[in-house]
């Protein structure tokens, strides 16, 4: 173990040094680029830079939409070599983001579902919930939560992405240099075969919260760091706790201090000691100080095989515009947050998700390149709240002097006795899909609930199979989506064919049990939880995009949906 590695590393979100047998990853070969043969510098429409999470979840969006892109990335592997997995939990939205894309059956078969959390106080529970029986939460075909290891999830994005072909993922290449003019920008990638450059008319920063991109543009940003430190210990019991994600505020055998506790795949658990403020990390990290520590918790007979142990302090980052000239910021290039309610990974993959739709239309020549804009607006927002909203938490969990202490130590004095008290104790509010407030891309007419994300739930197909929201976005395969609920008269039937010959949109009319199709594309919304996951009652129409987020909804066929359909590609500019 290293200390001094430590000490340069402690104010970010890596856990950088292990004991424990540690996580075996695979490997995958180093191809020589074609560029090392030729001389010609080659321009490709996307290079995205960085192959986690977010990088490989936007690289399978592009490769699902048949949209050519390379990405390098500098290791041989997926995670981080000697280090924990870094996100674990899965939030619902991301689940049915994964389900478009072809893996989620891998990662429901490997990891782990729960709904329910409980937090203590020393001995008393203060607070719990269970999100299944919350919201819509059972609607979807995805489940609220699954934990797993982080790397699972891209190594099945690297099979998924093989498998779809059209990304072509290079491992080894490393991005050394980086310029950019009116035409394209030019990167210079180092490999183990040698130097080459390549142009690329746009250019994704998935790098993460060490981004050199970010250096090189000088990004604005701003930026917060405690004193908070962690230590992570990744573990396999023979006996097992329950299921849930169990926080305590005030944990009896962490000397009062707080403790998380998940667990992942591979019936590994993931259990987050908070330390004392700027506490050694070599100290706090050493196997028998570890043993000690579940031993206090677990009993002194606990029987562990610890997979991974390492200390970590976290920061909080989030930049000022998410585009810089032909670069796009994505995940931790773009913000960094505690790990506190699982923001971090799931922004990420949203981000990919949102980014990727509106390149392919763009490339396309579907949408104006104008709609990119819309990403900034709608992405920035989200990283906002989450920064927001995680830095909330770290200063419950570690509350200054003064009067956040004393308001701490109020609350949790309170939710012992009083129900009210308990939705103030704050060991972070799980992620959820962002709302867009002010998106260009979006339209604001009153009543409707555009920028709202739209559950994956089911429906009947006009042949009385079961389909989801996520198979009507296939079939309009990265084209807009009009779903139009309940009788469509002649005139609005005619228009809505129009606009699908026109414009880049597939129309289908959505009916209760009985009632008569007037459109051929029909399904049947029995339970009205399309509707309902639409956010609309009644009459109406509403405009889904591919990445599954309400763009507009409306009352009739008319000309307010063609200038929504027009917003939503980037065609006007005026936010409504
Ligand atoms: O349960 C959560 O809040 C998200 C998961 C998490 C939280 C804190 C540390 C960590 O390693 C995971």
């Amino acid at each position: 173990m290293n200390p001094t590695a430590y000490r340069d590393t402690a104010p970010t979100n890596s856990y950088e040094f292990t004991s424990g047998s540690g996580y075996v990853l695979p490997e995958y070969p180093f191809v020589p680029p074609p560029e090392l043969q030729g001389s010609t510098v080659v321009r490709h429409p996307i290079v995205i830079v960085g192959g986690g999470i977010t990088g490989l979840t936007l690289a399978c969006s592009l490769a699902r939409l048949g949209v050519k892109a390379v990405l390098i990335d500098e290791d041989n592997t997926v995670g981080v070599k000697g280090a924990s997995s870094r996100g674990i939990c899965y939030t619902q939205k991301s689940l049915e983001i994964f389900e478009r894309l072809g893996i989620f059956e891998r990662i429901a078969a490997k990891g782990t579902q729960w709904s329910v959390g409980r937090t203590f106080a020393g001995e008393d529970e203060v607070y719990s919930f269970d999100l299944r029986q919350q919201g819509n939460f059972h609607l979807s075909s995805q489940p609220p939560f699954i934990n797993i290891q982080q790397f699972y999830i891209e190594a099945f994005l690297v099979d998924r992405i093989r498998e779809l072909g059209a990304v072509e993922l290079r491992w080894q290449n490393r991005l050394t240099a980086f310029e950019q003019n009116a035409e394209c920008a030019t990167l210079t990638v180092e490999t183990p075969a040698g130097s080459y450059r390549l142009e690329a008319e746009h250019v994704i920063d998935a790098t993460g919260s060490h981004s050199p991109l970010r250096q090189w543009l000088n990004v604005p940003f701003d930026s917060r760091r405690g004193d908070d430190r962690w230590c992570i210990a990744d573990v396999r019991f023979s006996t097992h706790p329950p299921v849930e994600r169990h926080t305590w505020i005030e944990a009896p055998f962490n000397e009062n201090r707080a403790v998380w506790q998940h667990l992942m795949a591979d019936d590994v658990w993931r259990i987050d000691y908070q330390m004392a403020p700027n506490a050694d990390p070599e100290q706090v990290s050493r196997e028998d100080v570890v043993r000690e520590r579940l031993a206090r918790q677990f009993g002194p007979d606990v029987d562990v095989e610890i997979v991974w142990v390492g200390p970590y302090a976290y920061r909080s980052e989030c930049v000022h515009a998410l585009r810089h000239g032909r670069v796009f910021l994505m995940g931790d290039s773009a913000k960094v947050v505690s790990p506190f309610g699982a923001r971090g990974g799931n922004t990420g993959v949203a981000d990919a998700d949102n980014l990727a739709w509106k390149l392919a239309a763009v490339l396309r020549g579907k949408a104006d390149a104008a709609l990119l804009e819309s990403y900034g607006d709608e992405r920035l927002e989200a990283a906002q709240q989450n920064v927001c909203v995680t830095n909330r938490t770290a200063r419950f969990l570690r509350p200054a002097d003064g009067a956040e202490r004393l308001f701490r130590q109020a609350t949790i004095g309170m939710a012992k006795q009083y129900p009210f008290a308990r939705t103030l104790i704050n060991t972070g509010r799980m992620a959820v899909a962002n709302p867009y407030s002010h998106s260009r891309a979006c339209t604001y007419a009153p009543g409707s609930a555009a920028g709202q994300s739209v559950q994956n739930v089911a429906f009947a197909w006009a042949d009385g199979s079961q389909g989801r929201v996520n198979d009507l976005l296939d079939w309009a395969a990265g084209d807009l989506l009009v779903l139009v609920f309940g009788d469509l008269s002649p005139s609005a039937l005619q228009r809505l064919r129009r606009l699908c010959f026109d414009a880049p949109v597939r129309s289908v009319q959505v009916l209760g049990i009985d009632a008569t199709a007037q459109a051929v594309e029909h399904v049947r919304d029995p339970h009205a939880h399309l509707q309902g996951a639409c956010h609309v009652f009644g009459h109406a129409w509403a405009l889904v995009r591919p990445d599954g987020y309400l763009a507009a909804s409306g009352e009739t066929v008319d000309g307010q949906l063609v200038a929504a359909i027009e917003r939503s590609l980037g065609l006007r500019g005026d936010i409504e």
